[in-house]
């Protein structure tokens, strides 16, 4: 048995490198096989599709679509759809293997994918996000499947874009599918609780990091990047727990108060306000990059990808970092984190109450029954202690942070299920 050392971490900020850098530290730790190691670095499927899209002003406009399966060893491909400007395969790559260690933390039945189109749904109609929908949907024909893979919502993407998807397979196989994706409207087969699971599992991992700190969430701060479906969930939900949200943000900016933010009242603003914050009189603009700086016990990043960096770690002055985000920490943050004696629950523990609910949506549809929301909460909240507890222990067991636990839980019991399976040709 021969090992690999892990690879230097490179000074660029990239999420594919960050997420390969802990692969490779966890691989390390579990002194896994080469073969083991050639396996699981690479996708087993990546698809992009050309998308020739009518546009409302007659134009033909081509945008390019990318579907990639890391792993389909515990099950289908399981992920979302990002609809960004910044999308590139290299990052859907990372988001796909992130989702395969995801749905391994949660012991969920699942392998990772993850999908994106590059554009700015932000600058297009309605019509003009449906027709790409239904385009990427019809790339993605022999891709998508109740069993094979199963696409979600993420970033730029929700219930309006699922119906899109669901509609357009179901019409070209010829009968209505509702377990080829998750985060459907109610009415389609949608679960109760998908749309604040993400926030909620955020906010199930903080209560119980705050519990190891031995921090009072009624005496404790926090601030929020990103206010779509995960931040804005997160900070409502953490408010309910008595957590005081004093800084939030989008694109627009940043929002600092001091003696606690509304944010009942930020969410209506915003849903009032095209979705975005500009403008909101409940708390003072500050700078945007400051929201990470401001001197709380708790902060939410909830937007993207590497937004923590070495360039700006060090001015972090929360206690906890809790990832509602996929991959906003770069790998060459870790060490300045580390030193500061910082805790972070790591973005595949933190943020996995969302496909967990997912799971459960898919559950029901092949059951064609509904369970009630309180079912679902008790349901996923179990799940997300125990998670955290798993990967606590972990960290405890091979004394290392708890991001690398996760992975190597993950990891761990990918490659076994790989010996178990054996077969390969
Ligand atoms: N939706 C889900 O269930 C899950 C999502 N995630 C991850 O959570 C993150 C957010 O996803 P989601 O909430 O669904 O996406 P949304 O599109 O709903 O929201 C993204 C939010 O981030 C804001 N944002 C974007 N760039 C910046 C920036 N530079 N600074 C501050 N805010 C910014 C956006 O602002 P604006 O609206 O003004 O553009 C918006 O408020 C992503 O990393 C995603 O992969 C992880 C697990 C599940
Ligand atoms: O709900 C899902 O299936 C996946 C959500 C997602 O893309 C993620 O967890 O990053």
């Amino acid at each position: 048995m021969s090992y690999k050392e892990p690879a230097p971490i490179p000074d660029v900020e990239n999420p594919l490198d960050s997420m390969m850098s802990r692969f490779n530290a966890a691989i390390k730790i579990l002194g896994l096989p080469d073969e083991m190691y050639d396996i699981l670095k690479v996708p087993a499927r990546q698809v992009i599709v050309g998308l020739p899209v009518t546009m409302d002003d007659g134009r033909i406009k081509v945008f390019e679509g990318y579907r990639v399966i890391h792993s389909t060893i515990l099950g289908p491909g399981k992920g979302g759809v990002r609809l960004d400007p910044g999308v590139t395969l290299d990052e859907v790559r990372a988001l796909a293997a992130w989702m395969t260690w995801k749905c391994a933390v949660v012991d969920i039945p699942y392998g990772g994918a993850k999908g994106g189109i590059a554009c700015n749904p932000r600058e297009m109609s309605a019509g003009e996000i449906e027709r790409l929908m239904r385009a990427y949907t019809l790339g993605m024909l022999d891709i998508f499947g109740p069993d094979k893979d199963i696409p979600a919502p993420d970033m730029g993407t929700g219930p309006r874009e699922m119906a899109w998807l669901m509609d357009e397979y179901s019409k070209a196989k010829g009968m209505t599918t509702h377990a080829v994706v998750t985060g459907k409207p109610l009415v389609l087969g949608g679960s109760l609780g998908r749309t604040e699971a993400t926030g909620r599992g955020v906010t199930v991992s903080a209560i119980s990091a705050m519990e190891k700190l031995k921090l009072n969430p009624y005496r404790a701060t926090a601030a929020v990047q990103g206010f779509g479906n995960v931040g804005s969930n997160a900070a409502l939900l953490l408010k309910e727990r008595g957590v005081s949200i004093v800084g939030i943000s989008d694109v627009s900016g940043a929002y600092y108060n001091d003696k606690g933010i509304d944010i009942e009242k930020a969410i209506e603003y915003r849903n009032q306000n095209n979705g975005i914050l500009e403008g909101f009189d409940g708390a003072e603009p500050i700078p945007a990059e400051d929201l990470l700086f401001l001197p709380v016990d708790l902060l939410v990043p909830a937007a993207k990808e590497d937004v923590i960096t070495k360039h700006n770690a060090s001015k972090i002055q929360a206690k906890l970092i809790v990832e509602g985000a996929n991959g906003p920490t770069s790998a060459t943050a870790d060490d300045i984190i580390n030193d500061k004696g910082i805790m972070v629950v790591p973005d595949i523990l933190a943020n996995a109450g969302g496909v967990t609910v997912s799971y459960f949506e898919w559950v029901q549809n092949r059951m064609g029954y509904k369970w009630p929301l309180d079912r679902i909460n008790r349901r996923s909240d179990r799940v997300m202690k125990d998670a955290f507890n798993n990967v606590y222990a972990t960290s405890e067991k091979y004394n290392v942070n708890l991001r690398l636990a996760a992975y190597i839980l993950a990891i761990d019991k990918v490659s076994s299920s790989y010996k178990f399976r054996g077969g390969y040709g």
